[in-house]
């Protein structure tokens, strides 16, 4: 679904990472971790093909990157809704099935009414999946912030992509909520199989669901499962100094040692209870 082969990102005259090579397979779920702006956001957008690739081979979906978003479904980084903003979470669902055409059939023909009965059904029906049935009718803005996530995410699915690209998805959700979103990632990937791609500041959440994670750190790459690259040797190599990771009895990975500052964004994150912490670091 995604191939880089010694891939480079080079942005305002700047190499942010090179020699990246990755596989996501069908239906696996990849996270994307590392420090603030090493370029994971990039690494999306080369996908995208919103930013060519400086070095290096990358397809998507058997193709140039660009070629096929159509069969995409991205969720960029986002801040939330206003709270009076009066649009219903199923209309912002609906969004993403034809909010970008034009061309539909006139009202009262009998297309019309077969199309609109037709997308009524998987909105419904993604809404379902992502379980958000009992608030989908209220306005957007008066959703807690999982409650809007799972709808945004239910919005980049309704079109049944073969890829979902997220862009910190977690961020901002209280400790419960980032579990839920995690889960429910891993269903869509596992059950539904999809491909899904998340960038990530604290892989905890994610841990039990991951099939894969490119870890970005001082201008280059080591991706694998979990296990091979969340670990000292491997993250030593990635950052050229000495790197412990530590496991707390509840499971949690905490990385010791990272030469780079923690990546928290302290304006998005101003809602996050006391104690949460990025664990990943
Ligand atoms: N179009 C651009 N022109 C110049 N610099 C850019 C451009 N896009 C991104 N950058 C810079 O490239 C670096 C990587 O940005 P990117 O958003 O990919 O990082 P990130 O790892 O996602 O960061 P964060 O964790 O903070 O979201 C940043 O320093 C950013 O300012």
């Amino acid at each position: 679904m995604v191939c880089l082969r010694g891939a480079a990102a080079r942005v305002g005259g700047r190499t942010l990472w090179r020699d990246v090579d990755l596989s996501v397979a069908a239906g696996e779920f990849v996270a994307v971790l590392g420090p603030n702006g090493v370029g994971k956001s990039t690494l999306v957008k080369t996908i995208l093909g919103l930013q060519p690739a400086a070095a290096g081979e990358v397809r998507v979906l058997g193709g140039r990157p660009g070629r096929a978003n159509h069969r995409i479904g991205y969720l960029p980084q986002r801040r939330g809704f206003d709270a009076t903003l009066r649009i219903r979470g199923v209309d912002v669902v609906r969004l993403g099935l034809d909010g970008d055409r034009w061309g539909i059939p006139l009202p009262g023909s009998a297309r019309f009414a077969r199309r609109r009965r037709a997308a009524e059904a998987r909105v419904a029906e993604v809404i379902d999946l992502v379980g958000a049935t009992g608030y989908a009718h209220r306005p957007i803005g008066q959703l807690s912030g999982g409650e809007q996530q799972r709808l945004l995410i239910a919005q980049a699915l309704v079109r049944r992509p073969a890829l979902l690209l997220l862009d910190e998805p977690l961020d901002s959700l209280d400790l419960p909520n980032q579990g839920a979103v995690a889960a429910l990632l891993g269903h869509v990937a596992h059950a539904e199989g999809v491909s899904v791609m998340i960038v990530a500041h604290d892989v905890n959440p994610l841990l039990a669901y991951l099939d894969g994670v490119v870890y970005l750190a001082h201008g280059a790459a080591v991706t694998g499962t979990p296990d091979e690259v969340i670990n000292g040797p491997a993250l030593s190599r990635l950052y050229g100094s000495p790197v412990e990771v530590l496991c707390t009895s509840d499971g949690r990975l905490v990385v010791v040692g990272a030469p780079e500052p923690p990546a928290v964004h302290a304006d998005r994150h101003a809602d996050r209870p006391s104690g949460a912490r990025d664990g990943s670091r």
